[in-house]
């Protein structure tokens, strides 16, 4: 021991022993700091969610109290502005308007007329009031609104519904920032919610329950530094920091409220959409580039969203117009010529039911996002709608409505089952072959079919194609291929049949508008087996009009159970891809 104490060699060892040591129990201390700092920051935000959820119990509570009470006073309260706006207008009680001596007319300070209040009355006796309403317009002060042809006449919705638009939602108003495409999306940032303004008070009138589409798909990775949660059904919850999955949690948890949970009151929406009405009147209109788009899918119910959504003051719809599918070579000059007039605190659509399935859109409308934030200096987010149904449905509905579209009678029981028999015979026999080739990525290969076109993507094979245009999961995948999830809400269309209140609010919720329209103004017809709008505590209708009359569904038993069984996997991927249960979507047109 003593001559080891005295030899170099021995030093050393003990030396590079004790640094060791030291070593390990540095990086010992470290990693428990680590532990320590990651459970602090875990129950930090477990904290914060266990107040959202608070406040968003409370914000609900709230909101039914402030629902129950108000569906009669917003009646009286927009009949009372509706009148104040006709006596504006010189129309009494909607008997055909007294004349008006042109002296008064133009002693009338010209911001009392509201183009598109007039538009709407006009729309409810077009015949007696747009003449007397013309006049006025004419011997009025040269009000900048009348300079050129007012858009709010062109675009009045008479076509729209059977009845006018219910005056009491219409005019045309938006708080500026009710789209914010640009902002990051709240719900994928938790750590910076505590303090960020977008959960200050200014959100939606009504606290809404954030939309499941808007959590995160399991096995997501967040952007490097980003603290997410994501939930995977109703009990999966991961917190990742960065690339390292910090802890998978198995009990529910919630996310993040991207709303103020303050509801307003009814008092408040009409100040609201007064203000916006008094605001609008000064402001220019000019047509602006969609910020949402509806891409499809056919014969899912776009016609009815988008005319549901054209309701809400803060919309505008420039109808469908193929921009992405046939004229992207001609250009944004040429796509914004087809908007609507509006003001700049509006926001505009388009619905094109055909966009979903081509495989250039996605990257064109890619593209179009890039253009419009290099052209505004902001990084700009479109959103986009996806209506699925159920297939088997949507595979008739779509057959039934080329029929009489070609200006055939109504197609015989057993027709539908001839036209597409061979073919889908042969389509059932290509998929058990996929299936058994390629067995987990079946769904791959179908999807590189699409990609490269061929088989039933070539689109020149028009039952193929009406088939599998329901295999909705191939042509999400390629929407997800190019933009966030967080941009896409993809709806389920039956409900659009069975709950179309919810469905727009839902929808409201999404582009981050007030929550103007809701269940209570949606109305059931028997005759035509649809939900029409309602204005709120009164009984009128106003229901979708048609091309066509649906024709009458009928489906041979072997035939929708051969078809629910080819487009069963397609839902169920879809439905696994968006974190939800699967889709109810058995559609039996025998019960
Ligand atoms: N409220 C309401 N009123 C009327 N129709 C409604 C409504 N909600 C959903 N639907 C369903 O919409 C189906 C037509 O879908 P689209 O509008 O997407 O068709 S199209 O692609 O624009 O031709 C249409 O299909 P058919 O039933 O075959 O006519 C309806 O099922």
């Amino acid at each position: 021991m003593a001559r080891c104490g005295i030899s170099l060699t021995c030093l050393s060892t003990v030396f590079l022993g004790m640094m060791l040591g030291l070593s390990i129990l540095l990086i010992h201390s470290m990693l428990l700091t680590e532990r320590q700092r990651l459970e602090i920051l875990e129950n930090e935000i477990l904290d914060q969610q266990a107040d959202w959820k608070a406040q968003w119990e409370q914000a609900q509570a709230a909101q039914k109290a402030v629902q129950d009470s108000q569906a009669s006073y917003l009646h009286d309260e927009l009949e009372k502005f509706e009148k104040q706006v006709e006596s504006e207008l010189g129309i009494v009680d909607g008997a055909p308007p007294a004349p008006v001596a042109a002296a008064q007319v133009q002693a009338q300070p010209a911001p009392a007329f509201v183009p598109e209040l007039a538009a709407q009355v006009i729309a409810q006796a077009p015949e007696t009031l747009a003449p007397m309403v013309d006049d006025y317009a004419a011997a009025a002060a040269p009000a900048p609104v009348f300079a050129a042809p007012a858009p709010a006449f062109e675009a009045a919705p008479a076509p729209v519904f059977e009845a006018a638009l219910a005056p009491a939602y219409i005019p045309e108003a938006a708080p500026a920032q009710a789209f914010v495409p640009e902002a990051p999306a709240p719900a994928y940032v938790p750590d910076a919610a505590p303090a960020a303004p977008a959960y200050a008070p200014a959100a939606p009138a009504f606290g809404a329950v954030p939309a499941p589409q808007a959590a995160l798909p399991y096995g997501a990775v967040l952007p490097v530094g980003a603290v997410g949660i994501g939930v995977d059904g109703q009990e999966w919850i991961f917190i990742k920091k960065g690339e390292n999955l910090i802890k998978i949690l198995q009990k529910p948890i919630y996310q993040i409220p991207t709303f103020d949970p303050a509801p307003k009151t009814v008092d408040q929406i009409m100040v609201g959409l007064h203000e916006r009405i008094k605001r609008r009147k000064t402001m220019p209109k000019t047509q602006h580039l969609p910020s949402f788009i509806i891409i499809g899918v056919k014969k899912c119910g776009t016609s009815a969203l988008s005319r549901f959504l054209k309701i809400h003051p803060d919309l505008a719809s420039a109808g469908e117009t193929f921009f992405f599918a046939n004229n992207f070579k001609d250009g944004l000059d040429y796509y914004k010529s087809k908007m609507p007039n509006t003001t700049d605190d509006v926001l505009t659509y388009e619905k094109t039911p055909n966009y979903y399935r081509l495989p250039v859109v996605p990257d064109r409308v890619r593209n179009f996002q890039s253009q419009i934030s290099k052209a505004s200096g902001i990084k700009k987010e479109v959103k986009m709608i996806y209506i699925t149904c159920d297939p088997v449905r949507r595979a008739l509905s779509d057959f039934l409505h080329s029929r009489t579209n070609e200006g055939g009678s109504e197609p015989a029981a057993g027709e539908f089952e001839a036209f597409i028999g061979v073919r889908f015979s042969k389509m059932e026999e290509e998929m058990a072959t996929i299936k058994a080739d390629h067995g987990e990525e079946w769904h791959d290969e179908i999807y590189n079919m699409y990609k490269e076109r061929r088989g039933w993507f070539n689109y020149t094979d028009p039952i193929s194609n009406m088939i599998v245009n329901g295999a909705y999961s191939i042509f999400y995948k390629r929407w997800l291929e190019n933009f966030d999830q967080r941009q896409l809400l993809v709806i389920d269309g039956t409900e659009m049949i069975s709950n179309p209140g919810a469905v727009v609010v839902q929808t409201q919720q999404f582009l981050n508008i007030e929550r103007i329209i809701d269940e209570n103004n949606f109305i059931f017809d028997e005759e035509r087996g649809f939900y029409c709008y309602t204005r709120t505590g009164d009984e009128t209708k106003y229901c979708i009009k048609g091309q066509n009359k649906t024709p009458t569904k009928t489906l041979s038993d072997d035939m929708r159970v051969r078809l629910f069984n080819f487009f069963e996997p397609f839902s169920q991927r879809l439905a696994s891809d968006l974190a939800r249960e699967p889709f109810n979507w058995n559609w039996n047109p025998a019960l």
